[in-house]
């Protein structure tokens, strides 16, 4: 495994009374994916909003390369190369495929949004908007509104969106989620094109996708760690077993 790029120490969040991430440490390994498990309520989405900066950890230290980000804000730590599709789109439904990609790709380049109109017609932006579309394979959907998408190709603009700042870690919260078994063959397909260009950090309740795409699993629980492992090692592990116990399958 290669040098860690994201290195999570002593992480912790609480809610009142429940522990959502309890004094996690983990280590991220440049170019891998790596997926969150674990039952309802584990703690994975909060795991990944403390990494994306959507929340504010109570105690803890995240380092991006050694560099300590742990108060970096969200805008910021989107600069410094990490980006997050939503498990709840964030899409405009009304603007057109390629709308909300130049949006998106004007957002990271400087510009201010007051400058939305001239987008549509900048030609730098332009030139980024062709390959943002082949890279999500909405190319034919460019003009589209976005309203019209079926919820798949949402999600594939989405992360699209989200791929606008080239970052070197992509956050996928539930990817599969609501999608139909072709959906998710497609973005099963885009995920993996992906994993080859950035490190990905992904929640997803579908276990078949995870194991096909994932190089390391952490199982949480009661936002601690149960096990960190290849798709190998969490299938055969006691320890998972046991903290999905009376489950057939980790979820
Ligand atoms: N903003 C919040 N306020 C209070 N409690 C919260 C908040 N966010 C999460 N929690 C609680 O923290 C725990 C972990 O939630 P989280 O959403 O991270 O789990 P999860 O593993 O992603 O679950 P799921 O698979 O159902 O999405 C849960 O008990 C949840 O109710």
């Amino acid at each position: 495994m290669s040098d860690p790029l994201l290195k999570i120490v002593g992480l912790r969040k609480h809610f009142g009374a429940v522990r959502a991430c309890h004094n996690l440490s983990l280590e991220i390994c440049t170019g891998e994916t790596h997926a969150l498990i674990g039952p309802n309520g584990a703690g994975k989405t909060t795991l990944l909003n403390l990494l994306s900066g959507d929340l504010k950890p109570d105690a803890g230290q995240i380092f991006l390369d050694n560099r300590d980000i742990t108060r970096v804000p969200l805008y910021h730590r989107a600069h410094l190369g990490l980006a997050r599709s939503y498990q709840i789109t964030s899409i405009f439904p009304q603007l057109s495929v390629e709308e909300n990609l130049l949006l998106a790709i004007q957002a990271h380049s400087g510009h201010s949004f007051r400058f939305w109109k001239k987008a549509v017609s900048d030609p730098q932006l332009r030139r980024e908007l062709e390959p943002a579309l082949e890279r999500v394979g909405l190319e034919h959907r460019a003009r589209d509104r976005a309203a019209a998408l079926s919820h798949g190709e949402k999600k594939q603009l989405e992360v699209g969106m989200a791929l606008a700042c080239n970052p070197r870690v992509l956050f996928l919260d539930e990817p599969m989620a609501g999608m139909g078994p072709g959906g998710s063959v497609e973005l099963g397909k885009l995920i993996a094109g992906l994993k080859q260009q950035m490190t990905i950090v992904l929640v997803e309740h579908d276990v078949e996708a995870i194991f096909s795409l994932a190089d390391r699993i952490t199982v949480l629980v009661y936002g601690e760690i149960v096990v960190t492992g290849t798709a190998d090692e969490i299938r055969s592990s006691a320890a998972v077993r046991e903290a999905y116990l009376g489950e057939e399958e980790p979820c």
